[in-house]
């Protein structure tokens, strides 16, 4: 039986089977893709995400009914004179068919992760988070009984909850920021058994985000001549670039790849510097007074301080293939953008779609998109207090607690290895 994907590195073009494999087996810093047989996609009669999963690496599905939904524009594109804009939402919205639970897209991220590691490897996933991403693998983990181990700053505990009790969840607060939960992730994932997600290098995270691009295409009928999201990673900007060139050879949605228009929310902005600056690096200078500026942010969720931005088909290829742009959003714009989204659709944003929208707003004023041409706008969270009314809330309570410059050693490894061992998952030696 022929495989129904590949792994295929962009730097030494060798193809080869996935084993939940991150890097390169040769060691090219480059972003392994996923070559699926399949080249017209195919829908399956599926709930959410699954309904794509001919384009994501995994056998199986799970029962969970969250995926992206898309629709077309009235209000917010009338505001903005825009005749064809398309907006996909990822949040929990019922009277439109949005059933993402934790109010983001990065339930996108997570079920076919999670899916992928049961079915290519062995172990506990762990995930380092801002905030959303790991709410949504807790979710994740509630629904589905995976043991997950989170790892967030200390300042987000309280954005880490679930809609039903999640027993199998280890969660880890660092006194610091993200970059330092990041790094502390690491550390424990030298525990035998855990298994890092793997971030922008993970191809289950990328497909599964690229399902917003695959909806909002559908629903058009044709590939959007733009495509407008909020970026922290940049994750989500590399997957819907990726995903366009798959809808280009399916052959039956355009042949032009969708121009990509991110933003980032001021003062914390280092892909929209390296960009301006034309750099391929980002520089100490993209970031200045990093940890005041990350303090300042409205959206704490774009503030990664290594995005795989020059990485081969990262975000800087993305944008560079796409003919896309940066936009730098303040605080005050983002807020404004998000009320104005509010009164037009009727839904409430997360802070980081408010970005995305604010520079949608900017676009269309500034003439960077003209009134005609399709527009994709990714909405990536939204619905918390259309949530809030329907669904319950259980608080993830820290599993452990821990200053940013503590070793993972001691005690600490002594209580996450008890944790694994009360698991009872299969470890792969
Ligand atoms: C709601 C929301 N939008 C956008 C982003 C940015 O996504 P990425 O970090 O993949 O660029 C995030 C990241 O957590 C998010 O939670």
């Amino acid at each position: 039986m022929r495989e129904k994907y590949l792994l295929h590195c962009p730097g030494c073009g060798r193809p080869f089977p996935d084993r939940y494999t991150l890097d390169c087996p040769s060691g090219c810093d480059a972003l392994l893709r996923t070559v699926y047989a399949e080249h017209r996609l195919v829908l399956r009669d599926l709930p959410g995400i699954f309904r794509y999963s001919s384009w994501l690496p995994i056998e199986g599905h799970l029962r969970i009914d969250a995926g992206p939904v898309s629709y077309e524009s009235v209000g917010l594109a009338r505001e903005l004179g825009l005749s064809n804009l398309t907006i996909t939402f990822s949040g929990y919205w019922p009277e439109r068919g949005g059933r993402m639970e934790t109010c983001s897209f990065k339930e996108l991220e997570a079920q076919p992760t999670v899916l992928r590691l049961g079915e290519k490897g062995a172990g506990v996933i762990q995930v380092s988070s801002a905030g959303n991403t790991g709410r949504a693998f807790c979710q994740v983990s509630a629904l589905t009984g995976a043991p997950v181990v989170v790892v967030v700053p200390a300042s987000a505990a309280d954005r880490l909850w679930t809609t039903v009790p999640a027993p199998n969840v280890c969660l880890i607060t660092v006194e610091g920021d993200y970059s330092d939960s990041i790094a502390f992730g690491r550390e424990v994932c030298s525990l035998p058994g855990i298994v890092p997600e793997g971030g922008a290098k993970n191809v289950a995270r990328r497909d599964g985000m690229g399902t917003v691009m695959l909806d909002g295409t559908l629903f058009a009928g044709r590939l959007p001549d733009s495509y407008f999201q909020a970026v922290g990673s940049g994750t989500g900007a590399i997957a819907a670039w990726e995903a366009a060139e798959r809808l280009i050879a399916d052959g039956r949605f355009g042949s032009r790849l969708p121009a990509l228009h991110l933003s980032q929310n001021l003062p914390f902005v280092p892909m929209v510097r390296a960009w301006e600056a034309g750099r391929r690096e980002i520089v100490a200078e993209d970031m200045p007074d990093a940890e005041a500026s990350i303090a300042r942010v409205s959206a704490g969720v774009l503030t990664n301080r290594h995005p795989p931005w020059g990485v081969r088909d990262g975000v800087y290829d993305a944008l560079a293939a796409s003919g896309g742009r940066m936009y730098a959003v303040s605080n005050d714009d983002a807020r404004s953008a998000g009320r104005l989204f509010a009164d037009t659709e009727e839904i409430d944003l997360d802070p980081a779609a408010a970005v995305a929208v604010a520079s949608l707003v900017r676009a269309a004023e500034e003439g960077l998109v003209s009134p005609e041409e399709h527009i994709l706008l990714n909405v990536t969270g939204g619905g918390y207090e259309r949530a809030a009314e329907d669904l319950d809330r259980y608080p993830v309570e820290p599993y452990l607690r821990v200053r940013a410059d503590e070793a993972f050693e001691g005690d600490l490894r002594d209580a996450v290895r008890a944790w694994i061992a009360e698991q009872g998952v299969a470890i792969r030696a």
